[in-house]
């Protein structure tokens, strides 16, 4: 599929060549990509956003972003799972981090609203790194400002649709219910996939359910398989404007330790990176990977899966920026 595809008008600037500059030297951008100063012009911008006041137990999770960039400086430029050089085919870029106030939330939630909302307007989409899940609201506030209500397909243990912690109505459990009443999100197509573990009552799934989300628990893809489930969000998302959250807790603490919330029983680090790539030709616009926290983390095991993950996401979004260019 590649040798159809139109290469943009200026050559993006890629990664720093590994096989001439080690690639443990120098600063850690995303996949040693420039930053976005560097570059005429931003298509997919990789911001972090050091944030994790909206944690329920374990914090760490503001120290996510740069775990992910030192683990990613091993990523190489081909993708052949997708037969594709993501940074050939659209300007990818790091934008630093959105410098958020950790002692008021409603303040930070506003801040990253209004910075991802800049990045938006420069004609990026965006690859953000967590952070806790709570940014994943402001996130689709900017996100729906600009494209409408959008599909959400959430990789995660948890629903993240409860009410309020102690009072807190934006905290990392609940970013989609707030999102749903907000109205940004497209009930039609709402998926939580890779969901296991206790719940507060029945009637966590019963309200989860009435917001209009889908759920694909972490046993559904061990029995149905990767290529069935794909298969079945496809056909739910179609092609709507998709937003993509990855919580890495989604998967098992074996393959992510690193991280707050953790639950037994996720899915492989090869389940998760198998069903974003059957996501190619989706409309994505954005996503977010969340949830990093490398105090908990060893030999970088939950940040090397993050990094491929933004891999994939990041692949995912340039091969359908090509494609808007060559459909003109
Ligand atoms: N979003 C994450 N990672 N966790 C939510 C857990 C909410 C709870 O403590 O019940
Ligand atoms: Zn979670
Ligand atoms: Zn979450």
């Amino acid at each position: 599929m590649n040798d159809r595809i139109t290469p943009p008008a200026e050559a993006p600037r890629g990664p720093v060549d590994s096989s001439r500059v080690p690639r443990y030297a120098g600063p850690a951008t995303f996949a040693r990509l420039p930053r976005v100063d560097e570059v005429a012009r931003t298509e997919v911008a990789v911001v972090g956003v050091p944030f994790d006041t909206g944690v329920s137990y374990r914090p760490g999770a503001r120290f996510g972003g740069n775990a992910i960039r030192e683990a990613s400086r091993l990523l190489r430029p081909y993708n052949p799972a997708q037969d594709a050089s993501p940074f050939a085919l659209a300007q990818v870029a790091d934008a630093g981090d959105i410098a958020v106030n950790p002692f008021d939330i409603d303040e930070a939630v506003e801040t990253v609203q209004h910075e991802a909302g800049r990045l938006l307007d420069s004609g990026a989409r965006l690859m953000t790194l967590g952070g806790d899940h709570t940014i994943a609201l402001p996130l689709l506030r900017a996100v729906a400002e600009r494209h409408g209500p959008v599909a959400l397909l959430h990789f995660d243990a948890h629903l993240d649709t409860w009410d309020t912690y102690f009072g807190a109505a934006y905290t990392h459990g609940t970013p989609f219910r707030r999102a749903v009443e907000e109205g940004i999100l497209d009930t039609s197509a709402l998926s939580h996939v890779g969901t296991r573990g206790p719940l507060y009552g029945k009637q966590d799934l019963t309200d989860d359910a009435k917001m209009g989300f889908g759920i694909v628990t972490a046993a559904d893809v061990m029995r149905r398989g990767t290529d069935e489930i794909t298969d079945q969000l496809r056909q739910r998302i179609g092609d709507r404007p998709l937003y993509v959250s990855v919580d890495i807790d989604v998967l098992d603490p074996a393959h992510a330790p690193g991280t707050g919330t953790p639950e037994a029983g996720g899915l492989t680090s090869r389940e998760l990176l198998e069903i974003l790539r059957g996501l190619a030709d989706c409309h994505l616009v954005s996503a977010d990977l969340v949830e990093v926290a490398p105090a908990y983390d060893h030999a970088e095991i939950t940040a090397v899966a993050a990094s491929h993950t933004a891999y994939e996401l990041t692949t995912l979004m340039t091969r359908r920026i090509a494609a808007e260019r060559d459909a003109g």
